[in-house]
């Protein structure tokens, strides 16, 4: 039988015209600040064997036994703090920088975001991308330092969404930019302004990134490595403003050794020893999400004040700062060369 052309049947998928997305991922919220969509999305979470790195046979009885029954509660209070009238701060904040990197990029390409955890989910986003004709899609994880359990985790995803599809598109990552020029300058700037814009000058000024158990670090992931890394480009165009810094990370979580020092105990241990000015920052983190807007802007101005601290600043993330959008378009560009 010869073959003939035929009209494509109505329930046929739409056929591609080789544009060009964007996808901007990070971590994921609930979708509301109560304890059962808390426990959704912490279920999701920690079921990551990225994340939480503890055979599924001996880990999920104590995650659905324990830490789903208890940690619900205490975290949509914690959420509840920093809920705005948009929504969740990660989300609002991580929607206007997709929509910036639109308006910046042009018709050339559609920008899109998505969160690892929860909603908009990457498969159903990179979906939406594709119907809209995208054939080659940049997917950037919101992550300057790379880890297995956030930039790894999120390529995983989207490769499991490819994995069920006949006709993919190509794909590109955005790699880890801990220690890009773009990056450092456009901290730099913005740090810069912030403190000074404060009505004291701080005698220490912490530098927060979220914390991991110490032993991925052994295990060979880079993510320490990369924010030492930040940390000592930074503090080389910091210094000579007259206040020390210092590394520190945060979130500690379960029972496993985490990477030190914690916030939490350097906070504490700075106003023990008589340091009364203090600001923090947390550049790793691209959004201002609830990890810098109630455990640092919150918790840890309480424990600051509370031990005898007696100013207190905590920074806000570079979110959608002229220099940080012009800093994430930079980073774009360079990835969609030759595609745009
Ligand atoms: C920026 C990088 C992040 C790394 C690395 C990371 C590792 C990591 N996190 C947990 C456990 C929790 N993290 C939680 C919140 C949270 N974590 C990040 C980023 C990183 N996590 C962000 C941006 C957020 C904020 C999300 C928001 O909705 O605003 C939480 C949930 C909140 C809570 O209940 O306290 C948990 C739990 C582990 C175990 C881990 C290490 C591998
Ligand atoms: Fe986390
Ligand atoms: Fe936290």
């Amino acid at each position: 039988m010869t073959w003939q052309p035929q009209t494509l049947p109505a329930d046929h998928p739409p056929v591609k015209s080789g544009g060009v997305g964007v996808l901007i991922v990070n971590l994921g919220t609930p979708d509301a600040p109560e304890p059962g969509p808390v426990k959704r999305y912490l279920a999701e979470f920690l079921s990551d064997r990225r994340v939480v790195e503890i055979p599924p046979i001996a880990w999920q009885p104590i995650l659905r036994g324990i830490i789903l029954n208890t940690r619900p509660k205490k975290s949509a209070h914690a959420y509840r703090q920093v809920w705005t009238d948009e929504g969740s701060p990660l989300a609002v904040i991580t929607r206007q920088q997709a929509e910036a990197m639109q308006a910046r990029l042009g018709d050339s390409v559609t920008v899109d975001w998505a969160m690892r955890y929860g909603t908009p989910s990457i498969p159903e986003r990179l979906k939406a991308l594709m119907d809209k004709g995208c054939e080659r899609i940049l997917l950037a994880p919101m992550y300057p330092q790379y880890s297995g359990a956030t930039t790894a985790t999120v390529v995983d995803k989207a490769g499991e969404a490819l994995g069920k599809m006949r006709w993919q598109p190509s794909l590109r990552t955005l790699p880890p930019y801990h220690d890009d020029p773009a990056y450092i300058d456009a901290l730099e700037v913005d740090l810069t302004r912030q403190l000074s814009a404060l009505d004291f000058e701080p005698e220490v000024l912490l530098l927060s990134f979220h914390g991991m158990p110490e032993r991925t670090l052994h295990l060979g992931d880079p993510y320490h490595c990369h924010c030492m890394k930040t940390s000592r480009l930074l503090q080389a165009r910091l210094d000579g403003r007259g206040f020390r810094i210092r590394t520190t990370f945060q979130s500690r979580f379960g029972r496993a050794k985490w990477l030190e020092p914690a916030t939490d105990h350097v906070i504490a241990e700075e106003a023990a020893k008589g340091t009364k000015r203090m600001a923090i920052a947390a550049p790793g983190f691209s959004a201002d999400c609830l990890e810098t807007l109630e455990e640092l802007a919150m918790q840890g101005r309480d424990q600051f004040l509370e031990k005898g601290g007696e100013k207190f600043a905590a920074l806000t993330c570079l979110n959608t700062s002229d220099v940080g959008l012009a800093m994430l378009e930079t980073l774009l560009r360079r990835e969609l060369s030759g595609w745009i």
